[in-house]
């Protein structure tokens, strides 16, 4: 992953990043680090150039300590982040260096915060966006605990003065005096309409001017309402940035886990499981005077293949029959493969005649497909099909039958089955609210299969249909609901 990963664009990126090594985590979360402590040392730099301003209300003595712990610890996440980090050397303790690097990254920004004059701004943002950032980034159990020895920190320093401790700061001012005095963000308009003379010269009239503009610029209300916003909002937009990219990761995640619990991994098609469960809903959602086909399609001598030319050989006539039968099908057909070399076909609103062309085409189309195994062989490989089609009629029948049955509380057992909302919606009024048994499915398919062992019988390469067997009086098979 450390390789590949500069190869991809940036939108790969942010979703690789979650797939990293431990390591490489580490290190691109001393980078961020990195990022939001040079921001602080541009703001020291800053400040410093034009302390000829700023030095009326910024205390310029502290400003130095504050400047020197700032390269310092930037020094240091630059260190953690590089190619020689001790995160990235297999000796050394990883978690140990986690541990370090969030616990003096807190210390730090508890420092940034007590030193700034206590910005509510600033601290929410780096509890939470450090904490998340770091959750997401490396062991969470490490996280967790600077998260909460942060909460303390920060409470205390907070709480100090209260006891008569008085922590130095960088607008000189007192934690203890009365919340308008700590924050002095003075709006506009509440200037406008202060009654003081300072009001005056900077809104005269009430309204600003060019000169009142650089007045506001310079004074202390400015630059730390700026300097607080300049110091979230960057970390702020990247962790917005981070969430959501974690969300579209789950999102896509949880779209993949359903796709492989459906499909099926070698032919790509549905599987049993999710084959059986569209066939429950297209019976639920039939209308009326629908006719509903079932062919089960079982391939040839398969074991011969397997055993002539080996199991890749094998898997490989799956796939092509399994393209062969997507190809020749429409979009209603419900296509699943059923088992080892068996294919369910359901093809919904399909009366026998149709679903017997079908069959056949199918037949025909597989019986075409040509398997080459090298430069001298190639085999051809054919299916045998069974189908039973459940006419309208048959399926009233079921249904009034069942509902006698019911309700002398004998014989089968029903439970009006699920609907899925779109295929219910889809059926409007026209849909018939036929509570068919549950086992529905299962007979079907148990039709099309002792056609389909007759068509073995017959001498494979057969379509048979269960319905034709039982117009024949043939005595391999009874009807639907015979027992
Ligand atoms: N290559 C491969 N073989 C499979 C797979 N699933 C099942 N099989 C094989 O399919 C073969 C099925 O053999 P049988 O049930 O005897 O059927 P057959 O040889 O096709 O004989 P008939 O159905 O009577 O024509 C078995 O040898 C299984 O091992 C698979 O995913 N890949």
């Amino acid at each position: 992953m450390a390789v590949s990963k500069f190869y991809l664009g940036y939108k790969q990126l942010s979703k690789a990043v979650f797939e990293w090594e431990a390591a490489d985590r580490t290190a691109l979360l001393a980078a961020f680090m990195v990022i939001e402590v040079f921001s602080h040392w541009l703001w020291c730099l800053f400040v410093w150039y034009r302390r000829d301003i700023y030095s009326n209300y910024v205390d310029i003595t502290l400003l130095y300590p504050l400047w020197i712990l700032v390269s310092m610890v930037g020094v240091f996440l630059l260190w953690m982040s590089s190619r020689f980090s001790p995160v990235r050397n297999a000796k050394s303790n990883l978690y140990t260096w986690q541990a370090i690097l969030i616990t003096i990254y807190s210390a730090y920004i508890t420092f940034v915060i007590t030193i700034l004059g206590h910005s509510s701004l600033v601290t929410g943002v780096s509890l939470v966006g450090g904490a998340m950032l770091g959750m997401m980034l490396i062991s969470r159990r490490y996280v967790w605990r600077a998260f909460v020895g942060q909460i303390i920190a920060i409470l205390a320093v907070t709480l100090f003065p209260y006891f008569g401790i008085t922590l130095p700061n960088l607008r000189q001012m007192i934690a203890t005096t009365l919340p308008p005095n700590i924050h002095s963000y003075v709006t506009y308009n509440e200037m406008a309409m202060m009654k003081d003379a300072t009001a005056a010269t900077v809104l005269p009239n009430g309204r600003l001017n060019w000169d009142s503009v650089n007045y506001l610029r310079q004074s202390s209300n400015l630059l730390w309402r700026s300097t607080h916003i300049y110091m979230s909002l960057p970390k702020a937009i990247f962790i917005i940035y981070m969430f959501r990219t974690l969300l579209v990761i789950l999102d896509d995640s949880r779209k993949e886990t359903l796709q492989h619990a459906n499909q099926d991994e070698l032919t790509q098609l549905k599987n049993r499981r999710y084959g059986l469960m569209q066939m429950k809903q297209a019976l639920v959602s039939i209308e009326r005077a629908q006719d509903f086909s079932v062919i089960l399609l079982d391939l040839d001598w398969f074991k011969d293949i397997n055993d002539s030319y080996g199991h890749d050989i094998g898997d490989r006539v799956l796939v092509t029959v399994a393209q062969a039968l997507l190809q020749s099908l429409t979009d209603d057909a419900i296509v699943s493969r059923y088992g080892g070399e068996e294919f369910l076909i359901v093809l919904p609103d399909t009366k026998h005649d149709s679903a017997m062309v079908i069959a056949e085409q199918l037949r025909l189309s597989i019986a075409d497909q040509t398997i080459v195994v090298d430069d001298n062989t190639t085999f051809n490989v054919t299916a045998s099909l069974g189908l039973y089609t459940l006419t309208h009629d048959e399926r009233h029948c079921i249904k009034h039958t069942c509902e006698k049955l019911s309700q002398t509380e004998s014989g089968y057992q029903f439970k009006k089955p699920q609907v899925s909302k779109s295929n219910s919606e889809r059926a409007d009024k026209k849909v018939d609210t036929v509570e068919l048994p549950q086992d529905i499915c299962q007979r079907l398919i148990c039709m099309a299969d002792k056609a389909l062992y007759n068509a073995k019988g017959l001498g494979r390469d057969k379509v048979v249909s269960a319905n034709e067997m039982l117009k024949a009086g043939d005595t391999k098979i009874e009807s639907l609901y015979s027992n």
